[in-house]
């Protein structure tokens, strides 16, 4: 069974598909790279996903259901990274992370300095996240894949604000994720440095022709 399943999938602005609809059937232990370029949907087909933009056409599935019947079991297995950092930066990096960790139900397995030591903010724990840099609120979000073991990652442009040693990290752990059975679909406009992951092209839509 797939994991999640998109069928004649497309995203509408002002009510015209973005991209020519997809077929696509994501399986456990996949890493799923959205590829286009710039306004090609790849956001607004992850945004999509995650509830968070509802003009589309087509179907989606989570374990053969209609993602609308399903929606309280797939948020709760989802883990959605988009743009922002995703933190509250009057918070120190502790705070933001015991607040992602008590959500998840992982509080008391967390180990904080041991998590910021892994991104690279070693030190930091007792910081208020506004008096760091943009890369660093980046790595405060991106910390709590080291203690988030939903089923389903959703990452647009992880990779942003992330210099080389953390790229290589990430990636790293995305990996790892998958190879524990985990499914991760991303956005990056980089290459990707491991092997096997599945990637979906989005073509503009360029009228009736596609459809
Ligand atoms: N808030 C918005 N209001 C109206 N149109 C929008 C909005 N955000 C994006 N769009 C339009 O939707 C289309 C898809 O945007 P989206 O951000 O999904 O593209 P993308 O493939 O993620 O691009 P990028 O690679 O630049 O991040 C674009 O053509 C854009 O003009």
């Amino acid at each position: 069974m797939a994991l999640l399943q998109l069928n004649k999938f497309t995203c509408t602005r002002d009510d015209e598909p973005l991209f020519v609809p997809i077929d696509v059937s994501i399986h456990a232990g996949q890493i799923v790279q959205v590829a286009g370029p710039n306004g090609a949907g790849k956001t607004t087909l992850l945004r999509s996903l995650c509830g968070l933009f509802d003009s589309y056409e087509g179907e989606i599935l989570w374990q053969d259901m209609p993602l609308a019947k399903a929606r309280f079991e797939f948020l709760s297995q989802l883990l959605y990274l988009g743009h922002q950092p995703g933190i509250k930066k009057s918070l120190t990096a502790r705070e933001n992370l015991q607040w992602f960790a008590g959500i998840k139900g992982a509080v008391q397995t967390l180990d904080v300095e041991g998590v910021l030591a892994k991104v690279g903010l070693a030190g930091y724990a007792d910081i208020p996240c506004h008096q760091m840099s943009a890369g660093q609120h980046r790595r405060v979000g991106l910390a709590r894949l080291h203690f988030d073991t939903s089923p389903l990652w959703v990452l647009d442009e992880p990779f942003t604000a992330i210099d080389k040693l953390g790229v290589e990290r990430l990636e790293g752990l995305i990996e790892a994720r998958a190879k524990a059975g985990g499914t991760i679909l991303l956005t990056t406009h980089q290459a990707l440095s491991f092997e096997g992951y599945t990637t979906i092209e989005l073509e503009k839509f360029s009228g009736g022709a596609n459809v």
